[in-house]
């Protein structure tokens, strides 16, 4: 059967998605870059839709993998305007092409005011109103880089701990210096979900929108934050279909 390969290039890892005749996406893979070599694409790929924020080295991982399978591929770029989406930007091409494709997917799943958030390398918020305008967002340092800003500007204060994987807490407080570091970084990003969630509702007036959270780091908000919202983790690849189904 034929299908089309969608993929989502993200800083840290490469998403993927299975588009069938019908327009249904199936996820499929969500690996780190070294690891896209160990898979190999399924027969019938028709063509190819890639979004990519990453790197040239990144970038050339990907192609490589499908040079392999020689498969021709359409990358799709930051529009001004497309699926009822409206790009706030002055200079539209400089908005991420993932928050874009995040947009058009919030949107074309319900045309509703809208407020994203995504928390993969960077954490990014996102605002777009009933009738498709976006209206601005925030670019933050994700929880992982804001723990390695702190030991790298630091590093003498975190001797024996650089390697430790494990998360911080929300609403919890340290009593050593790594439980300082990583539970103020998870608090950090708490409290930009709810300021996000505040100058919807106090500057904005909005009272009947909702809120998507994607990316690695939305299992560290605490319950009564996430309930707030919705898990919607194939945001940019709803997008990418939006583009996929089109043509
Ligand atoms: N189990 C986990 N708990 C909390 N945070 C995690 C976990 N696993 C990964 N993360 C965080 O999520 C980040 C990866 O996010 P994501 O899976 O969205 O990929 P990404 O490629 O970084 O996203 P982006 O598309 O923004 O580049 C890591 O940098 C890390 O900070
Ligand atoms: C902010 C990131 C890194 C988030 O993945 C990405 O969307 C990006 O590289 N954006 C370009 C800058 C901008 O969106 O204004
Ligand atoms: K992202």
């Amino acid at each position: 059967m034929a299908h089309k390969l969608l993929i989502d290039a993200g800083n840290t890892r490469v998403k993927t998605a299975l588009m069938d005749a019908e327009g249904h996406l199936e996820p499929w893979l969500n690996v780190a870059y070294a690891e896209l070599n160990q898979h190999t694409l399924p027969d019938g790929i028709e063509s190819v839709w890639l979004a990519s924020v990453s790197s040239q080295d990144r970038n050339q991982v990907v192609e490589a993998w499908l040079d392999n399978a020689k498969k021709t591929v359409v990358r799709v770029v930051t529009e001004s305007k497309a699926f009822g989406v409206t790009n706030s930007y002055a200079e539209f091409r400089n908005l991420g092409v993932d928050r874009w494709l995040a947009m058009v997917g919030a949107f074309d799943e319900q045309p509703k005011a809208t407020v994203i958030i995504d928390a993969g390398t960077a954490i990014t918020v996102d605002w777009i109103d009933e009738n498709g305008q976006h209206l601005g967002g925030w670019i933050a340092p994700g929880v992982h880089l804001m723990k390695h800003s702190v030991i790298n500007r630091a590093p003498g204060v975190f001797v024996g701990h650089e390697g430790d994987d494990h998360w911080g807490k929300a609403h919890q407080l340290g009593q050593n210096t790594p439980e300082c570091l990583l539970n103020g970084c998870v608090n950090a990003f708490v409290g930009l979900v709810r300021q996000a969630i505040a100058v919807s509702e106090t500057e904005l007036d909005w009272f009947d929108y909702r809120i998507l959270f994607s990316g690695g780091s939305i299992p560290l908000l605490p319950a009564d934050l996430k309930r707030r919202g919705e898990v919607r983790s194939e945001l940019v690849l709803q997008g990418l279909a939006c583009y996929a189904r089109q043509a």
